[in-house]
């Protein structure tokens, strides 16, 4: 878990724009990580906060072009140009596209969700990671809402939404805490699956499961004490407007988690040639290096959406147990908590 100390150099970059480097901000005790971490963020990571990826880029809400102009001095300043004609006219006459489905994403999910709750398929590794990400979701939502984590349903009363739930593997834990749950995704058949099996369970088979998107959610005006998305951010087209979507979900003083891999040259050696070429736990190309967002990157969009980072925590594999732990080393997976501030 990160300390009081790396959290406040996490802080004092968001609020100074100044970049601090992965391991500055997140430090790892542990000496051996340290080479490996040293030559990964000279080789891999954001040199500047100028050099964020464009997928993350803040971006303006409206295109200035398209502005409507009202005052005759304002017209005056705004050319008219045949492109910007154009692009009126393209808004007109199509429905509001959803921003963060990336077609090529949902296609590859598609293609194995009858494999949701086969714990020695493609989904493996989530299996594996759902003891360990789901000890951080109980004590940083008990802390947050003043919860005793040792009681048989810690969670009850809380309102949580699990988006992108997939076939419900971590929505079921969830409502088995206690929590009334929501789970979306963009698949239908992941629903459906998701449905079925937690139907099965008197427990489970009050989770309200829904084929929508975070923003459609934000459009129905749903609010949420607590909105998790595990394992999503990095499937999704504008990883900034997704969490933006997220944190419209949460009311003020409630809570978001977010976990996902880092974008470093360990996570590129473990996820990806590990993962899914040698050791082929994932389908190939399940996951792009080049989408992958880092700490930073995360903490940046969360502020920007008004959601204070708290914590962040790696999430690491111990290769001969096959167990996870939470761990100080961010380089391949993590977790984030953050608050949504009361505006
Ligand atoms: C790697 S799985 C994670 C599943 C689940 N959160 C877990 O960790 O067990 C990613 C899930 O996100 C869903 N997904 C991808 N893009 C999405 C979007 N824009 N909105 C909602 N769900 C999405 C996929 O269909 C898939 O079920
Ligand atoms: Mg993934």
């Amino acid at each position: 878990m990160a300390s009081k100390e790396s959290l406040n150099l996490c802080r004092a970059f968001l609020s100074n724009n100044r970049y601090v480097p992965l391991r500055q901000s997140f430090p790892n005790p542990n000496p051996k990580f340290q080479v490996l971490n040293q030559v990964s963020s000279q080789l891999f990571q954001t040199r500047s906060y100028s050099e964020i990826p464009k997928h993350l880029q803040h971006k303006p809400s409206v295109d200035p072009t398209l502005v409507p102009t009202t005052s005759p001095a304002a017209e005056t300043l705004v050319p008219k140009t045949n492109e910007t004609q154009k692009k009126k006219k393209n808004i007109a006459n199509k429905a509001p596209v959803s921003s963060s489905l990336n077609a090529f994403e949902i296609a590859k999910f598609s293609a194995i969700a009858d494999t949701w709750w086969d714990s020695e398929g493609p989904f493996k590794p989530l299996h594996a990671m759902n003891p360990t990400r789901l000890a951080f979701v109980r004590s940083t939502l008990c802390r947050h809402f003043g919860k005793d984590p040792y009681c048989a349903r810690p969670l009850e009363g809380m309102k949580i939404i699990d988006v992108g739930c997939g076939g419900g593997i971590l929505s079921e834990p969830l409502a088995r805490m206690g929590a009334t749950v929501t789970g979306i995704d963009a698949i239908e058949k992941n629903i459906k699956i998701a449905g079925l099996h937690s139907e099965r369970d008197p427990a489970t088979s009050s989770i309200e499961y829904r084929c929508v998107t975070a923003e459609k959610l934000v459009e129905e005006e749903r609010m949420f004490d607590a909105v998790i998305a595990l394992e999503v951010i990095e499937h999704v087209a504008e990883p900034a407007d997704f969490c933006k979507s997220l944190a419209e979900l949460t009311v003020p003083n409630g809570a978001m988690l977010v976990s996902t891999i880092n974008r470093t040259i360990r996570s590129y050696a473990a996820a990806i040639v590990g993962a899914e070429y040698i050791l082929q736990w994932l389908p190939k190309g399940t996951h792009q290096w080049s989408s992958l967002v880092t700490p930073e990157e995360i903490a940046l969009i969360m502020h920007r959406s008004s959601i204070s980072v708290q914590e962040v925590a790696g999430m690491v594999l111990n290769p001969f147990t096959g167990k996870w732990v939470l761990s100080d080393d961010t380089s391949i997976n993590f977790i984030a908590y953050g608050t949504k501030n009361n505006l």
